[in-house]
């Protein structure tokens, strides 16, 4: 279902994962909501917490606090097993299968399984059904993960970093592929990964993540018309940050160029360019690793004045 009262395909309170007890959040505090029909760039640092989200989403890891929904139902529930696919980094596919036995086996644990689109998948990728999983590349194994993602007919798919190990025809082949899911049968989509560029002309939301917190969860177009670049004399920068929120600046002698977050008109001698998603995603990324900077030296002083 798609529309205004369709379920979010994700709804995050208060959630946080630990892996160990003792261990640091691997995800703390999220908050968000996902609306279905979505593509969704889940984009992040090394170490954010993406992986551990989808794995959450996917039902395989339990939350340690808050709770987490897929399509308004508990992961790992049968309602959502039956509605939701998880493509993980490791997929899981027994080696000794044939691509065919492979399918099969999806055909027979999954109700609405669609043969033709999980056929269609292999084929596309010029894989024989007659090959053994375990002769196949890591990028043809990871066609054949998708195959039996997609023959699921999930009403939403969760795809950790799937695009890693293609060629880059495939890549373009499998996300022309996972477009036309989506804008056939709504299909929500949420895709961890970090090419950037691959990003901007599927993904129409994104969730980032920094350190384990939620930094965005909004409409890629919302992004794109709410930031600017700007380019000027480094003099205007500081009157600039009591107006506007300036995620990322960059200083080379009298030139200040920022990426503003703007709040109302814009005063000063700018040049203003529009940014592409991947300069606000890089931007964003970049300000995490600024406070990261800012909170390690203020950490480090107060062991040091200890
Ligand atoms: N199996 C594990 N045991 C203990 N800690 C883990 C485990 N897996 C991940 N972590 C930790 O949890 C945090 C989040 O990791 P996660 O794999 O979710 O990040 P990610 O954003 O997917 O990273 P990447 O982009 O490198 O795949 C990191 O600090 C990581 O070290």
């Amino acid at each position: 279902m798609t529309g205004p009262d369709a379920p979010a395909a994700l709804r995050a309170t208060g959630l946080g994962f630990r892996y160990r007890a003792r261990s640091g959040w691997a995800l703390r505090d999220c908050e968000f909501t996902v609306p279905s029909g979505r593509i969704t760039a889940l984009v992040g640092r090394n170490g954010a917490g993406k992986s551990t989200l989808l794995h959450l989403a996917g039902g395989l890891l339990h939350a340690d606090s808050g709770e987490i929904r897929v399509l308004d139902a508990v992961p790992g529930t049968s309602e959502a097993r039956a509605r939701v696919a998880l493509l993980t980094q490791d997929k899981p596919l027994y080696p000794r299968f044939t691509v065919a036995d492979t399918l099969r086996m999806g055909e027979k644990l999954n109700s609405t399984w669609d043969q033709v689109a999980a056929e269609r998948t292999v084929c596309e990728g010029g894989i024989p059904l007659t090959a053994r999983v375990g002769e196949l590349s890591p990028g043809q194994r990871t066609r054949v993960a998708l195959a039996l993602a997609l023959g699921k007919r999930p009403e939403l798919l969760l795809l950790d970093e799937p695009m890693a190990d293609l060629d880059p025809v495939a890549r373009g082949e499998i996300m022309a592929a996972l477009m036309a899911e989506a804008a056939d049968r709504g299909m929500s989509i949420v895709l961890s990964s970090h090419v950037l560029p691959e990003l901007e002309q599927t993904c129409d939301w994104v969730l980032l993540l920094k350190d384990g917190r939620v930094e965005l969860s909004e409409d890629a177009d919302a992004l794109r018309e709410s930031h600017v670049i700007l380019t000027g004399h480094a003099d205007q920068a500081d009157p600039l940050a009591g107006r506007h929120t300036v995620v990322h600046r960059r200083t080379a002698g009298r030139q200040t160029t920022a990426l503003v977050r703007q709040h109302g008109p814009l005063h000063g001698d700018w040049h203003v360019e529009q940014p592409r998603l991947e300069d606000i995603l890089v931007g964003h990324l970049q300000a995490a690793d600024a406070d990261d900077m800012v909170r390690t030296a203020a950490a480090e002083r107060t062991e040091a004045a200890a």
